[in-house]
């Protein structure tokens, strides 16, 4: 069956924490060696700001000691220059560690979507059809940047907000290690605090990502589908829906909002009580016992200094969640494992002839749902076969499984002989050119969706294939030619036009096998003459297997299968059909003389 394997995310069996460090472990894994240089650069650069911060902290007793106490006129310049000095490391060190943590960001972004990319032109067409393209865009989107903040904040905050704690308190246990212990009793409340905080992050977040990807992607769709939005006043129906979302995304991120704002007076409450304490304890001993002022204000400094760095580290538990639901979020699309991969021992198909034949294939989309029931035919090499037949009979699905976008479940297909699940995709679908119903052109230029076909064509050659294609004149008269830029999905040429020039795309390509999806709207006389001239000139030569509407495909065809609830339930040239007054086909014969578009309604409904 057609259904996505995905390989199960080894993570997603772990216990809550061995998710978490799983998902660390891997971004890292994947991306740490290659800035191993760079982070080493960015920890020296945090060493230095968390040591002059540090120093600032440490230096204050002096200051209080040795100018306002002993008022000693010595090191009035030298104690302020060190200070200076010191915020100059703290500033230029912190600014390499942004610069340089900002440029692995925006470079591990650019790794991941390539890598995304890649991977996702590498899925079955399946993949995409189970999932609306416009939301999983979005998603991608979001949840990219949140590996950059994975590791940005990770780095950020374990090296600069950590280093800098460590050296403070350092210094607070130096100065006075009774005062340092009951300044630090709050922090194994405020940790666990924050791990509780975080596990109600996660479901939040990803119904937030989901929502949000929802909306993006829904606007994108109305503006992919304009004309029929405004053609049916759908507009009043869109907006009513993307409020709805809009309205949940909403809420979502205020959820998430509070929960991470929770964090805020949770520390500062807990903090507060460390303080009040150190103040009470020190005030009591200065005034029982004379303790010197000096030593309490560099030691109220460091606490004070080390409040920020905790408050950011205790915040990051919750701040990390998200970004772990993006990195996670991400890796199931990357461990979704491509079907139809080709197999370790897969040949590369050679030089055809192009023979196709279908031995007693079976198929279907959905369990238990068969769409092909042992269809069996040859499709000789240079001839043109045709499959016409009622609406869901199975025909589309004959030209998806040429190309290998899904597998038979039982028979085989073959081209010259060959199996084509023992050939390479990329050697298979080389020798096919394709002609789908609805042409899609892609961001570029005429002259580029033309190449597509085959990227090392000359322009000459992409010229001859427009000019094939009958499609020369009407290039000709856009502003810039070839080099016309087209709009979204070639949406500013009429429908002929943007089939001739998916005709020649196929033209460009000169492969021995083309297959063609007709399309079944209806064009005027002109266009469908000027088609018909480009699909002839395209079917010269050529094993041709079309799903054919237009009568004069179907009566030049060298062979014609009239194809029924997933078989072929009439087969022969259009001489021999007609010869059968009882076919089916003989019935759709007699209405050759009518319109196209009354002939197709007819045959579909003699079929049925
Ligand atoms: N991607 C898909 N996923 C699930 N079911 C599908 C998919 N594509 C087609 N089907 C189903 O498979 C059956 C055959 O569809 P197919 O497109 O091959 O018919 P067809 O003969 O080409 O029809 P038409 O002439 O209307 O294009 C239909 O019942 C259709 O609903």
């Amino acid at each position: 069956m057609a259904v996505i394997t995905k390989r199960k995310i080894s993570l997603t069996n772990q216990s809550e924490r061995g998710l978490v460090l799983g998902l660390v472990r891997r971004v890292f894994a994947e991306n740490g060696h290659e800035y191993f240089r760079q982070y080493a650069v960015v920890v020296f650069c945090l060493v230095l700001a968390s040591g002059a911060t540090a120093f600032l902290a440490w230096v204050m007793r002096s200051v209080i000691d040795e100018i306002f106490v002993a008022q000693n006129r010595a090191v009035l310049v030298s104690l302020p220059l060190a200070v200076f000095a010191a915020f100059v490391v703290r500033g230029v060190s912190t600014y390499w560690q942004g610069v340089i943590l900002s440029r692995i960001g925006n470079n591990l972004v650019a790794r991941y979507q390539r890598r995304l990319f890649r991977h996702l032109t590498e899925l079955s067409v399946d993949f995409f059809h189970e999932n609306r393209s416009t939301h999983l865009a979005a998603k991608i989107n979001q949840n990219v940047s949140g590996i950059r903040d994975t590791l940005n904040l990770t780095i950020t905050s374990i090296a600069r907000d950590f280093l800098s704690l460590v050296f403070l308190v350092g210094v607070m246990i130096w100065l006075d290690p009774l005062l340092s212990a009951i300044a630090l009793l709050a922090g194994p409340f405020i940790a666990w605090t924050m791990s509780s905080l975080a596990k109600k992050l996660r479901h939040a977040t990803r119904q937030s990502i989901d929502l949000n990807a929802r909306v993006l992607g829904s606007m994108q769709e109305a503006a992919q589908g304009i004309t029929v939005v405004k053609a049916f006043t759908m507009e009043e129906v869109l907006r009513r829906r993307i409020e709805d979302l809009i309205v949940k995304a909403e809420a979502r991120s205020n959820r998430i909002a509070a929960i991470t704002e929770r964090s805020g007076p949770i520390t500062e409450s807990l903090a507060g009580i460390a303080v009040a304490a150190v103040i009470a304890w020190s005030g009591y001993r200065a005034i029982a016992y004379g303790y010197s002022p000096g030593g309490l204000f560099g030691f109220i400094t460091a606490l004070l200094l080390a409040y920020e760095p905790a408050k950011r580290l205790a915040k990051l538990q919750v701040q990390l969640e998200r970004a772990l639901v993006n990195a996670q979020m991400i890796y199931e699309v990357l461990d979704i494992e491509p079907r139809q991969a080709d197999p370790a021992d897969a040949r590369e198909l050679a030089a055809i002839r192009g023979e196709i034949r279908f031995d007693a294939v079976e198929f279907g989309y959905h369990p238990g749902e068969p769409v092909l029931r042992g269809l069996s035919f040859t499709a000789p090499a240079g001839r043109t076969t045709a499959l016409i037949g009622a609406s869901g009979g199975g025909k589309s699905t004959v030209i998806a499984l040429i190309q290998r976008f899904y597998d038979v479940e039982g028979g085989r297909i073959l081209v010259d002989g060959e199996d084509i699940r023992h050939v390479t995709k990329a050697s298979l679908r080389r020798h096919i050119a394709y002609v789908s119903q609805q042409p899609y052109m892609f961001e570029g230029t005429i002259r580029d969706n033309i190449r597509f076909g085959r990227p090392e064509a000359s322009d000459a050659e992409v010229e001859a294939a427009a000019k094939m294609a009958q499609a020369t004149e009407f290039i000709d008269a856009q502003p810039r030619g070839f080099d016309t830029p087209l709009g979204e999905n070639g949406m500013t040429l009429s429908g002929g036009q943007r089939q001739r020039l998916s005709i020649a795309r196929a033209l460009v390509r000169d492969a021995p096998i083309l297959l063609l999806d007709e399309a079944t709207s209806a064009l005027d006389t002109r266009s469908e003459i000027l088609v018909q001239q480009a699909l002839e000139e395209a079917m010269k030569n050529r094993t041709v297997i079309v799903v054919a509407h237009r009568l004069s495909t179907i009566v030049n065809a060298d062979q014609i299968l009239v194809v029924d609830g997933g078989e072929i339930v009439e087969q022969g040239t259009h001489g021999e059909l007609l010869d059968r007054p009882t076919s089916v086909y003989s019935r759709f014969h007699n209405l050759q003389s009518r319109p196209a578009a009354a002939a197709r309604a007819l045959a579909e409904s003699v079929t049925r």
